[in-house]
């Protein structure tokens, strides 16, 4: 009674002088509370994203604010997080936000978090290949990425910034520079693409997109994104229209939404989505929960490249185990031979970014 007492006292303090409670010594009230609720009954994460006040990071943190397997949720950007942070954390739900507005804040929005989702940087205009965003986007995650080694260096890592081909493998570079390596705790984003894959698979079978499974092999970016048709569930098979079709749309969904926008940006909503699907997934294995699978561009020995997306098992460490490839068809291996050759690139840039 006498905590509760004290905590609404400082509560008031703080609201009195109009000021966003997480921005102030209020915030820490309020996840001191949230980690009490946490030790009494459901089990609670810290979470922090990166890039939270942007098109995709403001309904990240909306669909984050709303996951009951969330007791922190930390909105970290270099613009425009106290509006955001005030805005979700109105919620009547379980998760305490607390914002962090710019790099001298960085510290504080790292300290503690069980997962990290990255999805700061710029997106892709008309005409631009995500490729054309690694000038910029490859310091921006640098940076973030030294502060995780600093601040939370055994959290979890969700990488969304373009190109996910690269960044993932600059955010490797940074981790083994600063010693704290371990690859099965950086995933990089490609849920995206398996949302696509279920969705306009579904539509060609004319069945509930919730009841299609497609593996999305490869990587992140043009023919490196591989579906692999021949393994869908329900077992389906489809004509080579089909196929050709299928494989090109799931190839340029993002182009697809990028020229749609024109010039208002790429994929945020359907993005924010597919994050939050994929960061339950990490929270879920973290938590202990068996048979999470989920596709993820990782650290991989199924080729020859060291990063490559398969399905991956999630548990208390991330990526425990990395599934193989399965029997493919002719035409997927022709496609897998297209997606090795760009991705070595890809990823050979991300690395020279670091070590040169
Ligand atoms: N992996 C995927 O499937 C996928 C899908 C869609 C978009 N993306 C990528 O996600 C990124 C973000 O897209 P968006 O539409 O949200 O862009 P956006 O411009 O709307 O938002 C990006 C946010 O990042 C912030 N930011 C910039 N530098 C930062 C820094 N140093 N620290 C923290 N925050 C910083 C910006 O202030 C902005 O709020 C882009 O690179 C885009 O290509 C990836
Ligand atoms: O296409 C983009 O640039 C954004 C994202 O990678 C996507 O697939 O939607």
């Amino acid at each position: 009674m006498e905590a509760r007492a004290a905590a609404n006292h400082r509560i008031a303090r703080i609201t009195s002088h109009l000021q966003p409670p997480n921005f102030k010594d209020g915030g820490d009230v309020l996840v001191e509370r949230a980690e009490c609720r946490a030790k009494g009954g459901a089990p609670g994460f810290k979470v922090a994203i990166l890039g939270a006040a942007g098109g995709i990071g403001q309904s990240l943190s909306l669909l984050m604010k709303i996951n009951p397997l969330v007791s922190v949720l930390h909105l970290y950007d270099v613009v425009n997080t106290p509006g955001v942070t005030a805005d979700v954390s109105h919620m009547d739900t379980g998760a305490v936000v607390r914002g962090f507005l710019g790099q001298p804040q960085l510290e504080g929005a790292l300290t503690g978090m069980d997962l990290v989702i990255i999805p700061a940087g710029v997106p892709r205009k008309p005409g631009m290949t995500r490729d054309d965003l690694f000038k910029i986007n490859a310091g921006i995650v640098k940076t973030l990425c030294e502060g995780i080694a600093k601040f939370c260096p055994n959290a979890i890592v969700n990488l969304i910034s373009n190109p996910v081909n690269s960044t993932v493998a600059i955010s490797a570079e940074v981790f083994k520079k600063a010693g704290t390596y371990d690859p099965k705790r950086l995933l990089g984003v490609t849920t995206l693409d398996v949302v696509r894959a279920n969705t306009f698979v579904a539509e060609v079978l004319g069945v509930d997109p919730r009841e299609v499974d497609v593996p999305v092999v490869g990587g992140h970016a043009g023919v490196t994104i591989l579906p692999l048709l021949s393994q869908v569930k329900p077992p389906s098979s489809f004509t080579a229209e089909e196929v050709e079709y299928l494989t090109n749309r799931i190839q340029n969904g993002g182009t697809e939404v990028v020229e749609a926008k024109a010039g208002a940006g790429s994929a945020t909503l359907s993005m924010a989505y597919a994050a939050a699907k994929f960061a339950d997934a990490c929270l879920r294995g973290l938590k202990g929960e068996a048979g999470v699978v989920e596709c993820s561009f990782v650290q991989s020995q199924v080729t020859e490249l060291p990063f490559f997306a398969t399905k991956v098992r999630l548990g208390r460490g991330g990526a425990e185990e990395v599934f193989q490839l399965g029997p493919l068809n002719e035409y997927e291996r022709i496609g897998l031979e297209k997606a090795k050759q760009e991705l070595a690139e890809s990823i050979q840039k991300g690395i020279d970014f670091i070590r040169k």
